[in-house]
This record gives structure tokens, C-alpha cells and sequence, in this order.
């Protein structure tokens, strides 16, 4: 894998930067996007103004949500270029499609030093194409606007998809420094962690995220299961979820993980209690009830107060942990406690000298929402799912294509 130094001089160069800018937003008092949290459009700058110091014209492409391969009002970009332009002290050019007019016109007007952000990559359908011919034709058109490419999206190494994969193939490539940094940080987690080892999991891309459970299993001591993933395994030990998040198809396989873990030796810990509500929303009705009790009209939205406190317990010896997903939906305040209560639970593991890492745009975004600062953990990870397939031992096409260049 180059490094940014081993592409040579830069000093005039149209250079392709792939960051991961997917940021939380919610509408403000006027019913505009406003970004939630900057973490990683944060994360981003140390590389982009590497380059724009080093002379280069720097071209950033990035995503912003799940739009289908179309654009969409509320997917823009724009939000987020006027940020990183705070964030950067310089001004960003933003392009109002990707590979188009708009892109190459503002390409060409770049200067040395100048940044451009061109509009959301999956506007394309070209980006998450899975058909490779379809992805190439897009990633040609994306190369066609750079002279070399760098790649400093952790939070999308594990997606093979045009901006991430295929376009490294097409450029001179080299690694920025936050995917640098981000492995550096995994690989001491995959080398001999420090034990009790857990790993805790949450969130809402439970189909993603169940995927890589049976590779976990092989590698961690403990499981802490929360958020939306938690009802396909309340399902597979037979209770009923009534209308919480569920992956109806993988209730076999996770009842298969159960069986593989008590096998290894490996615990799995759920919750005992959720937050039953009415509705996702934090106006419904809610209330705390027994896993064996959830209601056919309502939906967990959160673990209860009896499994925070099991959850810590089952942390409290750990010295190494790594936790992606929230264990609710922390974004409303009736169902923030379990998520709270987690990142407490990491950080005093952190404070007794463990290693904590939390990874993933949300899980980042609720530990600070809810007061805690980026020193109370070993490291905030940019990427969830990128993470958790790291740790699997998988090869991510995002960085093995950086092998090959
Ligand atoms: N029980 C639940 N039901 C529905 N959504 C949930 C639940 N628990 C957590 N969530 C949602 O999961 C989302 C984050 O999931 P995910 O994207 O997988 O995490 P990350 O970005 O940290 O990888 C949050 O927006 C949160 O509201
Ligand atoms: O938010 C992201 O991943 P994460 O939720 O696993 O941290 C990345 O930006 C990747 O987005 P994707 O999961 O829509 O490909």
C-alpha cells in the first residue's frame, strides 16, 4: 500500500479523495438539514488539507446516506461542504452533481490548494452497482476527473463499490492517514487482545451486522447484544417482538450462533428488559417490560434499566472492548438511557487502563449527544461496519485494491 508521500509531487495536481462525510442530520427550526455531528467530516481534514498544503487540487467524493441511485433533496452534500469549508478555514467548491456539467466545470476552475466537493457518489447508480461493468463505466468517469486517487473513507473500506474499489484500479492510489491510523488502532484488537475481550452490538443495519457474528464468535470471550439486532435473537430463543426491528430470515441462522457459542464457550449476553413503545416516535406511549412480554402492538426501543445494569456487570472485568450500534434509539430522549448507560460502563473500563474502541458514524455521534467526550475512550472509530469486518479477519476490497496499486 503507497502512502500519500510515494504518489510524488502533487503541485498542480487534480487529486480524488474518498472520505466517508456521512454525517447525522436533522431538520433545524427552519426545516433545513443541520448536521447533528461533525465527527467525521472532522476526521477527514488532517488529509485533505495535507494535500491542498502539498499544492494539489483536491477533489473530495463522498456519500451521504442510502438514496438510490438517484438524487434527492434531503441527500445533498451542500450541508456538509459549507462545514468542512468552516472546518477547513478555506472555502470548498462544491459541484451540484458528481461526475457531470457541474463537476467538470468546477474541476477545471480549481487552483493549487483548492478543495471541491462534488455531490453525492450514490446519486449515481453507478457507485453501488453491483454489476462490475456498471460500476467501472462510473468509476471511469470519477478517475476521468482526477490525476490520482487517495483513499481515507474508513467508514466504506468494506463496501466494494465504484469511488472506494474500482477507481483504484484506474489511478495512482495510496492510503490517507485516518485509514492509516484507523487499522493501526484494529490490528492491536486483532493481535493478541487483552482479556475478558467483549464486543457489543446495536444499531439498526442488523442484517450487516448479524453477518459477521459467527466469525465474532471465534475471536471474542463475551457478546452484548442491544439495539435493533436484539429481537432476531429474542425470536430465536422463541419470545415474540410484537412490531420491533426484525430479520424474520436470519432467525435461523442467529438461533445456529446461539448454539455455536455455547459450544465455544463463548457468552451471549441479552437483554432482560427492553423500552416497549407505541410508535418510533419519542411522543408514543412506552414503557419498560420483561423480554418474555413485549406487547404485539409495540416496538423495543431501547434495553431496559435490569439490562444496563447486566450489561455492565458482564463488562465490568473486560480489558478490551469494542462496541459498535447504539442500544436504542438514543436520538430521542425516552430511549438514550441504555446507550448512555453503556458509554458509561466503557468508560470506567477505560479509566482502569482497558482498551476501549467505539466505531461507527452513530455510536460516535450518541456517546458525544450524550455528554461524553472523545478522551473518555482508547479510540472513536469512523466506521462501524468497516470495523466489525476488520475484526472478522475479512479482506476489505477497499483495502486490498490499495495492495495491488
Ligand atoms: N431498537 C431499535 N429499533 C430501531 N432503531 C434502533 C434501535 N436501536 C438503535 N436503533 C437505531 O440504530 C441507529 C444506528 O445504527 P447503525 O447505523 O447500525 O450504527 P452505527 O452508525 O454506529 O454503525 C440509530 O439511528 C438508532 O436510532
Ligand atoms: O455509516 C457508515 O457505516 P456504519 O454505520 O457501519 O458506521 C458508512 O458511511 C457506510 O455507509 P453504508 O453502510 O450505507 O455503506
Amino acid at each position: 500500500m503507497k502512502s500519500i508521500a510515494e504518489l510524488g509531487d502533487l503541485r498542480g495536481k487534480r487529486v480524488l479523495v474518498r472520505s466517508d462525510l456521512n454525517v447525522p442530520l436533522e431538520a433545524d427550526a427552519e426545516g433545513s438539514p443541520a448536521i447533528t455531528d461533525d465527527g467525521r467530516i472532522r476526521a477527514s481534514v488532517p488529509t485533505i488539507t495535507a494535500l491542498a498544503e502539498a499544492g494539489a487540487r483536491v477533489i473530495v467524493c463522498a456519500h451521504l446516506g442510502r438514496p438510490k441511485g438517484a438524487p434527492e433533496e434531503k441527500y445533498s452534500l451542500a450541508p456538509v461542504a459549507a462545514r468542512l469549508g468552516e472546518l477547513l478555514g478555506r472555502d470548498v467548491a462544491f459541484a451540484t452533481d458528481t461526475v457531470g456539467d457541474s463537476a467538470r466545470a468546477t474541476v477545471a476552475a480549481a487552483q493549487d490548494g483548492d478543495v471541491v466537493l462534488l455531490e453525492n457518489l450514490r446519486f449515481n447508480a453507478g457507485e453501488t452497482a453491483k454489476s462490475a461493468d456498471a460500476r467501472a463505466e462510473f468509476a471511469g468517469r470519477l478517475a476521468g476527473l482526477a490525476e490520482a486517487f487517495v483513499s481515507d473513507g474508513f467508514g466504506v473500506v468494506h463496501r466494494e463499490q465504484a469511488s472506494v474499489f474500482d477507481v483504484a484500479r484506474l489511478l495512482p492510489s495510496a492510503v490517507g492517514g485516518l485509514v492509516e491510523t484507523e487499522v493501526g488502532v484494529l490490528r492491536r484488537l486483532t493481535t493478541d487482545p487483552e482479556r475478558p475481550y467483549a464486543v457489543v452490538l446495536g444499531g439498526a443495519k442488523v442484517s450487516d451486522k448479524l453477518a459477521v457474528i459467527d466469525n465474532l464468535i471465534r475471536t471474542a470471550d463475551r457478546l452484548l447484544i442491544g439495539g435493533g439486532m436484539v429481537f432476531t435473537f429474542l425470536k430465536a430463543q422463541g419470545h415474540e417482538v410484537g412490531t420491533s426491528l426484525l430479520e424474520q430470515d436470519q432467525v435461523e441462522a442467529v438461533a445456529g450462533y446461539l448454539e455455536l457459542a455455547k459450544e465455544r464457550g463463548v457468552e451471549i449476553v441479552l437483554p432482560v428488559d427492553v423500552v416497549a413503545a407505541t410508535a418510533f416516535s419519542a411522543d408514543a406511549e412506552h414503557e419498560v417490560v420483561g423480554v418474555d412480554a413485549i406487547p404485539a402492538d409495540r416496538m423495543g426501543l431501547d434495553i431496559g434499566p435490569r439490562s444496563s445494569e447486566l450489561f455492565a456487570e458482564k463488562l465490568r472485568d473486560c480489558r478490551t472492548v469494542f462496541w459498535n450500534g447504539p442500544m436504542g434509539a438514543f436520538e430521542m430522549a425516552p430511549y438514550a438511557a441504555g446507550t448512555k448507560a453503556l458509554a458509561a460502563a466503557l468508560v470506567d473500563i477505560t479509566s482502569g487502563g482497558g482498551l476501549t474502541v467505539v466505531g461507527g458514524g452513530d455510536s460516535a455521534a450518541a456517546v458525544r449527544q450524550l455528554g461524553f467526550t472523545d478522551d473518555q475512550f482508547g479510540h472513536i472509530s469512523t466506521g462501524g461496519g468497516a470495523s466489525l469486518e476488520y475484526l472478522e479477519g475479512k479482506d476489505l476490497p477497499g483495502l486490498t485494491v490499495l495492495d495491488e496499486s
